[in-house]
């Protein structure tokens, strides 16, 4: 059964008993605990046989992953320029980051487990559905629940801001659009490595940018470029993820960079996209004269350089999880930098 031709979408738990090994290994109560969170927040590394359904639900909306999203509304307020610091202000960007975080991105995750059910059984068998620990139908009923109440907040944030045309609503359901045809046949962008990834990058820098930015001012042109621009750093990103899973891609016919290119080319794809991206946006920085700005940017990436010298090009395989955590926190802080200049600047 290959990715293109997927399984029939049956109700049954999917495979249980492809991971029975999953189920019985021994395990000290460090790792065991260890484990339990690695599970909750839906890491790489987790373990089976948990019995609530709300944490298997919150599994399968990947906690760790809203982040990102959260935080790309942040960095869209501040590029805005009209953000202040009052009450009112600050409950709308959480109600903002609510809706990105952990409804659409739960949304996306959910869809992405459900349509991966039967890779996910080579690849990593202790998540929920593979486990046999959640039915297909349940994951459904989440989905709809999860997109509806997605598209109902940011249609009560457009009348907030007072919104003739709906741009929250609009992006929330572009959004949801791009999630499904990223995991879900027919198109099923992962399928393509430059595609899948784009998408990702994009979907995690610009989508909340914009969001965030037309919240509290005018989504224009050029913020819109910049931050597609942005997300080919992002897409470097989402390919360090592909590493993980290379021999399940394959075997399922996936065309991850990893797969297309070889570990070690792929790699450097990764890094060069990372960087050089980055660099680009500090270069536009102080072509609009945020030469500040633009310094600290550049200071944000050494750490990153220097993060895939030390882990990432020396073994993708082994140190993806290592490098992200270390080098993530730098790329996002650029960001936030980037976009308090383009607030500074009224861009
Ligand atoms: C499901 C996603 C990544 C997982 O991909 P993959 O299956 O390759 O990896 P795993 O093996 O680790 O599962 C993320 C896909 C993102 C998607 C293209 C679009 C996301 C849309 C946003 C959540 C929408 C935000 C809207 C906005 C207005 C804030």
């Amino acid at each position: 059964m290959t990715e293109s031709n997927p399984a029939p979408l049956s109700d049954e738990p999917v495979a249980a008993d492809l991971a029975p090994e999953a189920a019985v290994a021994p395990v000290s109560p460090a790792d065991d605990r260890s484990a339990r969170t690695r599970q909750l927040l839906g890491m790489k590394g987790a373990q089976t046989g948990d019995t609530s359904i709300w944490k298997i639900r919150l599994q399968l909306m990947k906690p760790i992953t809203w982040i990102p999203l959260m935080w790309g509304v942040i960095c869209g307020a501040a590029s805005s320029g009209n953000f202040r610091w009052t009450l009112e202000n600050v409950l709308i960007s959480a109600a903002c980051m609510f809706f990105a975080g952990p409804l659409l991105t739960g949304y996306t995750q959910t869809v992405n487990e459900y349509y991966d059910r039967e890779i996910d059984a080579v690849n990593e068998p202790y998540r929920p559905i593979p486990s046999g620990a959640i039915a297909p139908s349940q994951v459904v009923t989440q989905i709809l629940v999860l997109l509806a109440a997605g598209i109902a907040i940011p249609y009560a944030l457009d009348q907030w801001a007072g919104h003739t045309f709906p741009t929250l609503t609009v992006l929330a359901l572009g959004g949801a659009f791009v999630a499904y045809i990223y995991s879900a046949p027919p198109l099923k962008l992962k399928q393509n490595g430059w595609l899948g990834s784009y998408a990702l990058g994009a979907s995690y820098i610009a989508l909340p940018w914009w969001a965030g930015h037309a919240l509290f001012g005018d989504l224009n042109a050029t913020i819109v470029v910049l931050t597609l621009f942005y997300s080919l750093a992002g897409l470097g990103i989402a390919v360090v993820n592909d590493f993980k899973s290379v021999e399940g891609d394959r075997q399922f016919g996936l065309k991850s960079l990893p797969v297309m290119f070889g570990i070690t080319t792929a790699a450097w794809i990764c890094v060069c996209m990372i960087d050089l991206f980055q660099a680009g946006i500090a270069a536009y920085l102080v072509s609009i004269h945020e030469n500040l700005y633009a310094a600290i940017l550049l200071l944000l990436v050494i750490p990153q350089i220097t993060f895939q010298d030390m882990y990432f090009l020396r073994d993708p395989l082994k140190n993806d999880v290592k490098y992200q955590a270390s080098a993530q926190p730098f790329l996002v802080l650029g960001m936030l930098v980037a976009a308090l200049a383009l607030g500074h600047a009224g861009v």
